[in-house]
């Protein structure tokens, strides 16, 4: 996939010609510096943005190229987000939020399933809060099981631990990682954090618009080298 902005002297290569395959079932994390593509790739992959050439698919469905209502039919029922900074509705309870993407698409959510992602997510007191009256580490958990209780073929999680201490981000983290063990949940996620890369079964590592290295079973201190590696071979620090 190619992705270029603007014209002539201001053209930008945001995406050079990446090729990635994510696995079902697979907790897969996006890293590399400032402005080496991964919002872009990421875009991309959502159906957020059409690259300039080549194409994404998420099992045999396109996502580029579908006209706008397949666009928001494929978004709604097939991919969920997790975004940096929480997206809830703030006149929304906490129940009423993770409820609303269901709603929309005129679902109903699995009450089995709703039980035991709020259970996961330890949010059983919280039901009744809207997000004014939850910490920035509930409500992530509250963008996350909005995500999950979709049954989502894919979510999309761009930094999702950016704006939450240690401690929030870590049971975040951990419970991404036992949505994708238990509930076979296919997650991927761009991130900066080393610590956040190793909860991951997978990292992708870009620079410059391009796929340069990967690493499977990461742990965080593997990656913190790697990133080192990186560093070092671009001449930053
Ligand atoms: N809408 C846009 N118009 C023009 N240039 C853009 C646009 N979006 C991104 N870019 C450029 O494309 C390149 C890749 O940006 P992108 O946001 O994907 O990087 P990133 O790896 O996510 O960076 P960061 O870690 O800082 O968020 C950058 O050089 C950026 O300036």
């Amino acid at each position: 996939m190619t992705m270029a902005y603007g014209e002539g002297d201001a053209r930008v290569l945001a995406l050079d010609g990446v090729s990635l395959d994510l696995y079902e079932g697979e907790f897969t994390a996006v890293m590399g510096p400032s402005g080496s593509g991964k919002s872009t790739l990421m875009h991309c992959l959502a159906a957020l943005e059409t690259p300039t050439d080549g194409k994404a698919y998420i099992g045999d469905a396109e996502v580029s190229g579908l006209d706008d209502k397949r666009l928001t039919a494929l978004r709604r029922d097939r991919i969920g987000f997790i975004f940096q900074s929480f997206n809830l509705v703030p006149t929304l309870t906490a129940r009423e939020n993770i409820l609303l993407p269901a709603s929309i698409a005129g679902r109903k959510v699995d009450q089995e399933l709703f039980d035991d992602v709020i259970h996961a997510v330890g949010l059983e007191s919280r039901l009744g809060h809207r997000p004014s009256q939850l910490s920035g580490g509930q409500q992530q958990r509250v963008a996350c099981a909005r995500a999950l209780v979709t049954q989502p073929d894919i979510i999309f999680a761009d930094e999702p631990t950016g704006n939450l201490d240690s401690r929030s981000g870590e049971e975040v983290l951990s419970f991404l990682r036992r949505s994708v063990d238990r509930l076979g949940q296919t997650i991927v996620m761009v991130t900066h954090d080393a610590f956040a890369a190793g909860f991951t079964d997978r990292v992708v590592f870009l620079a410059d618009g391009r796929v340069v290295d990967e690493m499977r079973d990461p742990t965080s201190e593997r990656v913190l080298d790697r990133m080192k590696q990186f560093e070092s071979r671009t001449g930053r620090r």
